[in-house]
C-alpha cells in the first residue's frame, strides 16, 4: 500500500477562505475588527520568520495584526506590563507571547498574566480547563489542527484506536483530550513507555509528537493506520550541498508511507495548520469576547 498524501498545506488555505468569510461577517453584522497582537522577544532568526508569516496570514484573512518586538535582554517585568496593556486594549481579541521566551524570563509568569479571555496559544489553566470539560474556548492550536485533518480524513473517529506518542502540555495531553471527545480509545506513550513499537501498531490514528527526528518506524505503523506527523525537525542535509539542511518529521516518512492509509508530510503537513488555527482561535476569543456564540467549524 501506498498512502494518500494528506496535504495541510491546502487544508490550511481553504481553512483560511472560511476564516476570512467569519472576519467579514463580524465587520458587517456587528462591527467588529478582530485583533490578533503577537509578541516576540529576541531576535531568534527562526522566530522572525514564523512570526512574519502570522503576521501576514492575519493581515490577509482581514483581521488586525499587532506586532511587539522586544530586544532579548528585555526586563520580565516590562514584557509582563505589555502583556497587560494587550489585556486592557479593546482593539486585541488574541494575544501569543513567541515561546520559548529568553532564560532569565519566568514563561509561566507570561503565561499566568494573559487574560485567558484572549489566551489564543490555549496556554491558560483556565481554558486547559475548559477544553477538559467541553466548554467553548480556544483549543490548542497544533492539536486542534490535527483534530480537524482527523476529521476530514476519516469522518467520525469513534471507537478508532488513537496512540499519541509524547505527552507535553503543548501537544500530547491537550491531543488526548480532543480524541478522547471525539470517542476514541487513546493511549499516550511517552520516553518510558515500554515495547513502543507493539504499543503503536495497535493504533489505528497515530500522533507523534515526540522531537526525535525519524524515530517513529515504518514497520511500526499498521497497516491502514492514519499517521499525524507534529514533529518538525531540522536536520543536516549534505546531499544538497556543504552546510544545507531540511526539515524531518518525528515519522519514518518513506517508510511508514508503505503502511498506512494516509500521512501527513513535513513540511507541508501539521505545521501550516498550527497557523491557521491560531487564526481560527481568534475568531472564537473575537466571539466570546463580544457575547457571541463561536462559528462551530473553527473549533473542536
Ligand atoms: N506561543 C507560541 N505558539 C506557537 O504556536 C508556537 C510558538 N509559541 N513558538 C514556536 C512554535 C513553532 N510553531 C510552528 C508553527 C508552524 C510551522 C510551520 O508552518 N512549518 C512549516 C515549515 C516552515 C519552514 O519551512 O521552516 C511546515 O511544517 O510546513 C512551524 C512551527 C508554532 N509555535
Amino acid at each position: 500500500m501506498t498512502a494518500k498524501i494528506i496535504d495541510g498545506k491546502a487544508f490550511a488555505e481553504a481553512l483560511r477562505i472560511r476564516i476570512a468569510n467569519h472576519v467579514d461577517r463580524l465587520k458587517s453584522q456587528h462591527g467588529i475588527t478582530p485583533g490578533l497582537a503577537v509578541v516576540i522577544v529576541g531576535t531568534d532568526p527562526a522566530s522572525q520568520v514564523y512570526v512574519s508569516s502570522k503576521a501576514k496570514q492575519t493581515a490577509e484573512v482581514g483581521m488586525n495584526s499587532f506586532k511587539h518586538e522586544l530586544p532579548a535582554d528585555v526586563l520580565e517585568a516590562e514584557l509582563l506590563s505589555l502583556i497587560a496593556a494587550l489585556n486592557a486594549d479593546p482593539a486585541v481579541h488574541g494575544i501569543l507571547v513567541q515561546m520559548p521566551v529568553p532564560k532569565h524570563i519566568d514563561p509561566n509568569k507570561v503565561i499566568e498574566t494573559i487574560d485567558p479571555a484572549k489566551d489564543v496559544d490555549c496556554f491558560t489553566p483556565a481554558n486547559v480547563g475548559k477544553v477538559q470539560i467541553g466548554l467553548p474556548g480556544p483549543v490548542s492550536c497544533t492539536p486542534l489542527g490535527c483534530l480537524m485533518l482527523l476529521r476530514d480524513e476519516l469522518g467520525s473517529l469513534e471507537g478508532k484506536n488513537a496512540v499519541i506518542i509524547g505527552r507535553s502540555n503543548l501537544v500530547g495531553k491537550p491531543m488526548m483530550q480532543l480524541l478522547l471527545r471525539d470517542n476514541c480509545t487513546v493511549t499516550v506513550a511517552h520516553s518510558r513507555t515500554q515495547n513502543l513499537p507493539e504499543v503503536v501498531r495497535a493504533a489505528d490514528i497515530v500522533i507523534a509528537a515526540v522531537g526525535r527526528p525519524q524515530m517513529i518506524k515504518g514497520d511500526w505503523i499498521k497497516p491502514g493506520a492514519v499517521v499525524i506527523d507534529v514533529g518538525i525537525n531540522r536536520v543536516d542535509a549534505p546531499e544538497r550541498g556543504e552546510g544545507k539542511t531540511r526539515l524531518v518529521g518525528d515519522v519514518d516518512f518513506a517508510a511508514a508511507a508503505e503502511n498506512a492509509a494516509a500521512i501527513t508530510p513535513v513540511p507541508g503537513g501539521v505545521g501550516p495548520m498550527t497557523i491557521a488555527c491560531l487564526l481560527a482561535n481568534t475568531i472564537t476569543t473575537a466571539s466570546l469576547i463580544n457575547g457571541l456564540v463561536p462559528p462551530s467549524d473553527l473549533t473542536a
